[in-house]
C-alpha cells in the first residue's frame, strides 16, 4: 500500500495552474525524488501534503487515511524541510531544536533524546552549541532537515535542500538522508537536478507545468529514450577508408573536426567495439552519448530541465 497518494490533485494561484490533476503514489521506504524546472509545482505539492496549502481539488491520503491538517496524529506522520530555511538564526542549534520540538509537544527526555537523535542524523552534534547564524549554508540546510526530524515523521519531504550548497556539503546532506531511508523512513526529495535524481532515488516522478509526467525507476525511466546512440570522436583520428567503413554502423555527419555516428536502433556496441579493435583504433577515442534523465525530460516536454 502507499504510504502517500495523491489523486487528481489541483491547485490554482489565479491565473498558473501549479498543480494540474496531479497523480503519485509513493511506497513505503522508497526514496523518492519529485524532478522538474523551476515553476514545475514541486513546492506546491509540499505544501499541499503538509497541510500548510489546501488543494482546490483532488485527494490525498497518508498511510490509508483522506488528509486532514486538524489530525495532529497525522501531521505527525509527516516532515516538511521547506526551501526556505525556517530557523532562529541569533539562536544555537540545540535551542532551535528544543523550540520546534516543542511546537510538536515534546518535553523532558524524550525532548532531550530527539534532540540528541536529530543532531547526531544531521552531523551537527559538535556543533550544538553554535549560533546559526556561524553555519555554512550547508549546516543550516542539514539542521533545517533536523528540525522536521523532530516529532519522529514516517515520511519526510525535502524541498530542494542542495541549493546553493558546496559540493562536500551536498555530500553530507546525501549521506544524512540515505541514513534516513536506511532506517525505513520514506524520503520526498524535490530537485531540479537530474544527476541527484539519479545518484540517490529509487524512484522518480518527473513533474512539469503541475502534472507527473513519467513514474518508476531511473532503469525503467531511461528505457523508455529512443536507443538512438550518438557517438563522437575526432575526424582525424580515422584513416579515409576507416572514414567510409565506419559508415556500416550508421549514419556518419561531420561537425568541424568533430566526426559523429548516429546508430540505429538495432547497432550492436559489441560489434564496433570489435571492429575498432580490428582497426587497431583506440576505443576511447569513441565518446558515447548517455541516455539520461535530462534528454527523456526534453523528450517529454520539448524543455530542458535547466531553463
Ligand atoms: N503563493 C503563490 N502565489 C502565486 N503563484 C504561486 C504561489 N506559489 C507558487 N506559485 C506559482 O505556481 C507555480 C508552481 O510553483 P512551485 O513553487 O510549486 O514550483 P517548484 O517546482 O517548486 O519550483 P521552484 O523550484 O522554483 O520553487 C509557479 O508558476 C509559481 O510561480
Amino acid at each position: 500500500m502507499s504510504i502517500l497518494l495523491a489523486q487528481n490533485l489541483s491547485k490554482r494561484f489565479g491565473s498558473i495552474q501549479a498543480l494540474d490533476q496531479l497523480e503519485l503514489a509513493i511506497d513505503k521506504g522508497v526514496f523518492f525524488g519529485l524532478l522538474g524546472p523551476n515553476g514545475a509545482g514541486k513546492s506546491t505539492f509540499m505544501s499541499v501534503v503538509t497541510g500548510f496549502l489546501t488543494a482546490d481539488s483532488g485527494n490525498i491520503q497518508i498511510d490509508g487515511e483522506t488528509l486532514d491538517p486538524s489530525n495532529s496524529q497525522q501531521n505527525r506522520l509527516v516532515g516538511f524541510a521547506p526551501q526556505n530555511i525556517a530557523l532562529y538564526k541569533e539562536l544555537s542549534a540545540e535551542k532551535n531544536l528544543q523550540i520546534f520540538g516543542k511546537l510538536f509537544g515534546l518535553k523532558g527526555k524524550e525532548l532531550s533524546r530527539q534532540i540528541d537523535y536529530a543532531l547526531e542524523v544531521a552531523q551537527l552534534t559538535d556543533r550544538r552549541k553554535s549560533s546559526v547564524k556561524a553555519f555554512s549554508g550547508g549546516m543550516k540546510r542539514r539542521l533545517n532537515i533536523a528540525v522536521a526530524l523532530m516529532h519522529k515523521p514516517k515520511i519526510l519531504l525535502c524541498d530542494e535542500p542542495t541549493v546553493g550548497v558546496d559540493p562536500q556539503s551536498r555530500n553530507a546532506i546525501f549521506d544524512t538522508l540515505l541514513g534516513l531511508k536506511s532506517e525505513g523512513m520514506t524520503i520526498v526529495y524535490s530537485t531540479h537536478y537530474m544527476e541527484e535524481a539519479e545518484r540517490l532515488c529509487d524512484e522518480i516522478g518527473i513533474i512539469d507545468a503541475g502534472k507527473i509526467l513519467r513514474c518508476g525507476s531511473p532503469d525503467s525511466l531511461l528505457r523508455e529514450l529512443p536507443r538512438t546512440n550518438l557517438i563522437t570522436a575526432r575526424a582525424s583520428s580515422l584513416s579515409p577508408e576507416q572514414r567510409e567503413a565506419i559508415e556500416q554502423f550508421g549514419e556518419v555527419m561531420e561537425q568541424g573536426a568533430a566526426l559523429q555516428l548516429k546508430t540505429p536502433p538495432e547497432f550492436k556496441l559489441s560489434r564496433f567495439y570489435q571492429w575498432t579493435e580490428e582497426q587497431g583504433l583506440d576505443a576511447s577515442e569513441f565518446q558515447m552519448e548517455q541516455p539520461s534523465l535530462e534528454a527523456l525530460f526534453l523528450n517529454l516536454t520539448g524543455k530542458d530541465l535547466r531553463e
